[in-house]
């Protein structure tokens, strides 16, 4: 640990009370001989001490197309969607088979959760999930989660577990998060093209400024990209995260010490700007003039005379992406009309539109920037 190091972080870890633990495919399964049943094994001990020691164990497992390859006689890992939901089938039923036969030596039951975005995004399905992860925990059971991969498209895949874990930490309000992999921690650049370093602790967004966050090896979806973004989601939630190698799980779940810390933010967002920000589905886009990106980069709300345009098909309620006029997106926002009405406001200035729409299109505390 490097002396210039917020010990408060890593120890924040050790001690959650509640921990999601995330395994990536790199570190459970080969292209050639499928899951890695003494990996397994030896991170359900490390799962199995940390419980001893009095915390509640949430495992998000990926590793189903990767354990799927072998059976199907496949040779590498596949790039189109119907052979990669074949391939979660077969490996999904190994993967599940795996955990159970490996916390079995422990005397401990397991219980598979598959979940996709959507499930994520709508307020019932929430609910459900949340009940069955409380449930099996009450009973003693670790739940297993992995995406849905049969049934979630391209369009609604959560992209990447690590994704997946972070959403799943808030949803089980768990106190830290687990991203563990076939890498010992963030570098400051992808440490198989050459020279290094790697950065213990990530305090905020400053400390990523010139890290280059490269692409996964032949196995995982993300790369280290989508570590970084889950960890700023999982930060936004308040759970802190600690990234490390799968292979040093007993001392990244006992105490801490390995890996790179990532720190939550000071003060949680609201359960509802968290869910404008991650969890929801966007239904369209705005687009806004220049004046207006600077007033939303300010926490102003949205207003009518801002719009340029809109696209998509979303009704007063909706989540919406605000793009500027060079289409970068600045933020997502609950907005107040239907797609129809801010057309009409297009090109207006506040006074020329009737009294019905000079409400705010977003309002700011509908709004999170991006
Ligand atoms: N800046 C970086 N720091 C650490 N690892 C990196 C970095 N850039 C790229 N990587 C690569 O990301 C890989 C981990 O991502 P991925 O294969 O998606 O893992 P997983 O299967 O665990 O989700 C590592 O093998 C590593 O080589
Ligand atoms: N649901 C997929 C997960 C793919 C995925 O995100 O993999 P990884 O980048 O290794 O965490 C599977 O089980 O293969």
């Amino acid at each position: 640990m490097s002396t210039s190091e917020n010990p408060t972080v890593r120890a924040e870890i050790a001690s959650a009370r509640s921990v999601v633990v995330k395994i990536g495919s790199s570190a459970l399964t080969d292209i050639d001989s499928g899951l890695d049943l003494d990996r397994l094994d030896r991170l359900a001990d490390a799962l199995e001490a940390r419980m001893a020691a009095g915390s509640d164990v949430i495992v998000v497992s990926s590793g189903a197309i990767g354990a799927g390859i072998a059976p199907l006689g496949l040779k590498r890992r596949p790039t189109d969607l119907a052979t990669k939901q074949a391939a979660a089938s077969v490996g999904q039923l190994a993967l599940a088979h795996a955990w159970g036969t490996s916390f079995a030596r422990h005397g401990r039951t397991v219980g598979q959760v598959l979940l996709t975005a959507h499930d994520i995004s709508m307020r019932a399905q929430h609910a459900n999930a949340q009940r069955t992860l409380d449930r099996l925990r009450s009973l003693g059971a670790v739940a297993v989660v992995n995406e849905n991969d049969t049934v979630a498209t391209d369009e609604i895949r959560f992209g990447d577990n690590d994704r997946l874990a972070a959403l799943v930490a808030h949803l089980a309000g768990a106190d830290a998060l687990f991203l563990l992999s076939d890498v010992d921690g963030l570098y400051d650049g992808d440490p198989r093209k050459g020279d290094a370093r790697l950065i213990p602790e990530v305090a905020g967004p400053a400390d990523l400024d010139g890290v280059i966050a490269g692409s996964g090896g032949a196995l995982g979806t993300g790369g280290m990209a989508s570590k970084l973004s889950a960890a700023r989601l999982a930060a936004d939630a308040g759970v802190p995260v600690l990234l490390a190698a799968a292979a040093d799980a007993g001392a990244a779940l006992g105490d801490a010490t390995v890996g790179t810390a990532f720190a939550a933010r000071p003060t949680r967002m609201s359960a509802r700007r968290f869910w404008v920000r991650h969890a929801a589905e966007t239904r369209g886009r705005i687009v806004v003039d220049d004046g207006a990106a600077v007033a939303i980069s300010r926490r102003k709300s949205l207003l009518p005379a801002g719009v340029l345009d809109a696209h998509g098909r979303f009704s007063a309620g909706d989540v919406v992406d605000v793009v500027d006029s060079g289409g970068a997106i600045r933020a997502r926002g609950v907005i107040a009309y239907d797609v129809d009405e801010v057309g009409e406001m297009v090109g207006k200035s506040t006074g020329d539109l009737p009294p019905g729409l000079r409400r705010p299109v977003v309002h700011a505390d509908d709004l999170v920037g991006v």
